[in-house]
């Protein structure tokens, strides 16, 4: 009965945040023959193992219209409401406090006006409210500080006017009531915060802020002019405005060209073909069906495959299909006629000599480790280096993350293995003991595959020289701090859901970070994650902090990949058990 009262509540719900669209409800799979907790209804996840919905995110939907609180607020442990970059209107309905077990609210960026309604501060658990970005006007209730939890209140780009100096900062970690119209002393405490978060509000005065208040105040203008005077700043702003807006506009049109230039052969060319048909100076179909006899006995074979007499004749004939060109040379999947699906690494342009090439790679067929891809056979002469492995039909974390159409979640608890493994891996080719440590030197998420269990593996370990001398090309990118910054952007990747590919995400996350807006750096998808609980976020703090280590500019600040292993691994422990905790 219950269930089927929230189930209408929740329709009822999405159906007045989206009046002139009618059909959305059932797009999103909200119907009332299905279950909001079986997966079927998008933007909804629900407390592990229970009927309880926990979140509701239904972000940048072209929502228009407005939001009953009354009808949202059905569900007791509702915990996340996120409708952010929408166009929702009205205000917001002092009945919200009905959700009592909400501790995040985010609806930055829509068109919300009226003043905020006081009974926020009834809710308890409140950690994070969201607001920038509306009109909403009026005075920010100072109750509103007085929520011992919460701590992050954005409320920028609103028109709130008044005083904010009975506002208690103490707990708050995070705030920015930038561009409104507030008056008056700023609090005490505000000192913590940059100035930047208070920046576009005239009246406001003290510590952070330029502007003292212990002048008197001046005689009160006549009216005429301070309206001149915001015209004017006004006119600058938009002036302004508009120069950034041109110039970002050439920066993305620049980037766009570049990577489509550099990257023309990461398009999958689904026609089979030979792979290697085009006769070269050096190596050419011809040569190699004379010499096929001598070659197939030098393919050295480390992980033999069940059932398969590999050899290099037939992988040459076998028809195959490109997969890449990187920067180490082309990728091609190739299927034996036994069945075997394997990929042929053929590196271009290498200058290590076939001895190094062969005491690299049986060194790494001696080494192994759960989260390394292993080496299923190589072959080396003067004109040919080629690597052999297993196909891996999951793709590539490249691809989980950013191309991953069919919309299955990569969860938080997921994505803290891969973190696990992957550094664990890197640990493991910095430290092996079998003589000499290996670096990658061209660690990325295409390179870190996942098997049929989902364990991440690193793959095209030793395939770059960790000659550190100079005179190898390339060689100063290769040391360990080089792997540890990859690693670190590989981490960035995961907390973010962003791409590194033709994107400055680095700097990205070191500007949000800068202007204290942490939080807002997380993927989207990890808030909806209902296994992530509300300690889980903390973790997730405390590796983007790991992160942004792995990625100083200075190589002797960042941690070693032992150590980023043994950080990580503390964490998803404490992860394991806060679930384990949860569950009994
Ligand atoms: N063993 C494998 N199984 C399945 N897919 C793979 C395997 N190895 C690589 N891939 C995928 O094939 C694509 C092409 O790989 P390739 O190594 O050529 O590209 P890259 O990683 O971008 O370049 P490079 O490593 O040379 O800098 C990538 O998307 C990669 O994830």
């Amino acid at each position: 009965e219950e269930e089927e009262v929230i189930r209408l509540s929740l329709i009822s719900f999405l159906q007045k945040l989206s009046p002139g669209d009618p059909k959305l409800a059932g797009e999103l799979g909200w119907t009332a023959a299905s279950d909001p907790c079986l997966g079927s209804w998008r933007g909804v996840s629900c407390v592990k193992g229970t009927q309880s919905v926990r979140s509701i995110v239904l972000d940048s939907l072209r929502l228009n219209g407005s939001i009953d609180a009354e009808l949202l607020c059905r569900p007791s442990l509702l915990a996340v409401v996120s409708l952010r970059d929408n166009f929702l209107a009205g205000n917001l309905p002092p009945a919200i406090a009905q959700c009592s077990r909400l501790t995040q609210l985010y609806l930055s960026n829509n068109h919300l006006s009226g003043s905020l309604p006081s009974s926020l501060s009834q809710l308890h658990s409140l950690k994070r409210l969201v607001i920038s970005g509306n009109s909403f006007s009026g005075e920010l209730p100072p109750e509103l500080s007085t929520i011992p939890g919460l701590v992050t209140f954005l409320a920028d780009r609103n028109n709130f006017t008044g005083p904010i100096s009975d506002f208690d900062l103490a707990n708050l970690q995070q705030l920015n009531v930038s561009f409104n119209q507030l008056a008056g002393p700023l609090p005490e405490n505000s000192g913590k915060f940059d100035q930047s978060n208070f920046a576009g509000n005239p009246g406001l005065c003290g510590d952070p802020l330029p502007e003292k208040c212990t002048p008197p105040p001046a005689k009160p203008k006549p009216k005429k002019l301070s309206l001149r005077k915001a015209i004017m700043v006004s006119a600058y702003v938009l002036l302004g405005l508009t120069f950034v807006l041109f110039l970002l506009c050439k920066v993305v049109r620049k980037q766009k060209k570049n990577s489509t230039d550099s990257l023309p052969s990461h398009k999958i060319d689904d026609k089979m073909q030979f792979w290697i048909p085009r006769p070269t100076k050096d190596f050419s179909i011809s040569s190699a069906t004379k010499s096929a006899s001598v070659m197939s006995n030098s393919l050295v074979v480390l992980n033999p495959v069940r059932g398969e007499d590999l050899r290099l004749e037939e992988l040459l004939r076998a028809p195959a299909q490109q997969l890449g060109r990187g920067r180490f040379g082309s990728l091609y999947k190739v299927e034996t006629s036994g069945g075997a699906e394997l990929v042929v690494k053929r590196i271009k342009d290498w200058s290590v000599t076939k001895e190094d090439f062969e005491r690299k790679m049986e060194k790494m067929s001696r080494e192994r480790h759960p989260n390394i891809l292993p080496v299923t056979a190589f072959y080396c002469s003067n004109q040919e280096k080629l690597v052999v492995y297993q196909y891996q039909k999951n793709g590539s974390l490249f691809t989980l993350l950013h191309e991953n159409r069919d919309g299955q979640s990569f969860t938080w608890a997921s994505r803290l293995n891969v973190m696990a493994g992957v550094s664990s891996g890197v640990a493991f080719l910095h430290q092996s003991p079998a003589g000499g440590a290996v670096t990658h030197g061209n660690l990325k998420s295409s390179n870190i595959l996942l098997s049929d269990s989902m364990t991440p593996l690193i793959s095209e370990c030793g395939l770059t020289s960790h000659n550190s001398s100079p005179s190898v090309a390339g060689a100063g990118d290769q040391s360990p701090p080089t792997d540890v910054r990859a690693l670190g952007i590989i981490f960035l990747e995961l907390l973010t859901g962003k791409s590194s590919r033709g994107f400055d995400l680095v700097q990205w996350v070191n500007s949000v970070v800068r202007e204290e807006w942490t939080v807002e750096v997380f993927d989207r998808a990890l808030l909806a994650d209902s296994e992530a609980d509300d300690g889980s976020e903390g973790r997730m703090v405390r590796l983007l902090k790991v992160a942004l280590r792995c990625i100083d500019l200075s190589p002797a600040a960042r941690p070693t990949a032992a150590q980023v292993a043994a950080m990580v691994e503390e964490l998803r422990e404490e992860e394991e058990r806060s679930v384990a905790f949860a569950g009994a």
